[in-house]
């Protein structure tokens, strides 16, 4: 008899962190779940997914920056395979507090690298590496070898991490893979996000809760695609023979502005719009109402202007593919929050 294997997922509150928990638990995974604590921990995502009391789950309270924590961490879990998720994910925020930034997202996962040298070198390892790592990019699309630059704090110390993951795989023959994900998103996703953000809106703008949703820089183009099925890549990298690095992404690249769009023609909104960069407008074609300003107060201190990935090697290597367009990632998501909307929920 094949014995159970077992998983360790940091960050089981982040959409990803959810969603990998859910399919590990379908795989027949027993699956550790960490988390931080603070002083409003939240479980949503995992009630929304209705494994939050599986039997083959348990939660367990834990810093990535402790690297003690960390030693007991696996030899208390014994884990076949780890799947670092835990960040501080927000590019915004990063120019904030870059130190901290650093800190739980670059360092961090050097904690778990070194407890893994400790406690058990056979345990594989995934590192949520990004395309925040391309930055100020030096080629179209964006794969494996495409040279690095990274314009925030948080791409900077991601990268650090990526390479410590890459170092630990050559020096000590850690099965360390890292996955280099474009933007996933999901009704999952946190409000601070901007698809999430803006599907919310146009939910609350629907229902009469909010007149107008403002935003930054509306020409930033992003490769959006579905976590759920990024999250079934992260779990075919730790199956393969070898550790490796893999781009996932969708090889499509849409503004911020044409998400905008898509989410109000959901509800049945066509926009109009009008304006220099600075203080564009979007406004509801029937009745000319306005709907969508730019506030230059969410533009970041240096931008990532285009991203497009391609995911050849991993379709390649890992039989790996999105299959869900941006417009039905769209819709669900802005469904979701019409759903929720309605019932009063606020997450
Ligand atoms: C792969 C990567 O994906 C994510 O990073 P992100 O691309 O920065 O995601 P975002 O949704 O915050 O911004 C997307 C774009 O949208 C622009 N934008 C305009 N107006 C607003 C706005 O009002 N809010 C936000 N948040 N962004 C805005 C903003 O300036 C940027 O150009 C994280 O998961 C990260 O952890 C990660 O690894």
């Amino acid at each position: 008899m094949q014995k159970t294997k077992k998983a360790l997922v940091t960050g089981i509150t982040g959409q990803d962190g959810a969603y990998l928990a859910e399919l590990l638990l379908e795989k027949g995974y027993e699956v550790t779940g960490t988390y931080r604590r603070t002083s409003s921990v939240n479980f949503w995502r995992i009630e929304e997914l209705g494994i939050q009391s599986h039997p083959n789950l348990k939660l367990v309270e834990y810093d990535l920056t402790d690297l003690g924590s960390s030693i007991r961490l696996l030899q208390n879990a014994q884990p076949d395979e780890i799947y670092n998720l835990a960040a501080q994910s927000f590019v915004g925020v990063s120019f904030e507090q870059p130190v901290t930034t650093a800190e739980i997202t670059g360092v961090g996962p050097v904690n778990l690298l070194e407890a893994i040298r400790i406690v058990n070198p056979k345990i594989r390892f995934y590192q949520a590496s990004t395309s925040e790592m391309f930055g100020k990019v030096q080629a179209v699309p964006q794969k494996e070898d495409t040279p690095f630059y990274p314009r925030s704090p948080y791409g900077v110390a991601k990268l650090y991490a990526h390479w410590m993951t890459v170092n630990y795989r050559e020096s000590y023959g850690i099965f360390g893979s890292s996955g280099i994900l474009f933007n996933h998103e999901s009704p999952l996703r946190g409000r601070e996000f901007v698809t999430r953000k803006i599907t919310d809106a146009v939910a609350k703008i629907h229902l009469g809760l909010l007149d107008v949703l403002e935003l930054g820089n509306m020409d930033a183009k992003r490769d959006w695609g579905f976590a759920k099925e990024y999250v079934e890549g992260m779990w075919r990298m730790l199956q393969a023979d070898e550790p490796g690095t893999y781009v996932l992404a969708t090889n499509r690249t849409e503004t911020v502005r044409d998400f905008v769009a898509m989410a109000f023609k959901a509800v049945d909104v066509t926009l109009e719009w009008s304006g220099a960069a600075d203080h564009e407008i979007g406004t509801c074609k029937k009745t000319g109402k306005v709907l969508v300003r730019v506030n230059p107060k969410f533009y970041r201190p240096a931008e990532v202007e285009l991203l497009i990935g391609d995911p050849a090697k991993a379709q390649q290597e890992l039989g790996w593919k999105p299959s869900t367009t941006l417009e039905q990632l769209c819709q669900m998501m802005v469904e979701a929050d019409l759903r929720r909307n309605k019932a009063g929920f606020s997450f």
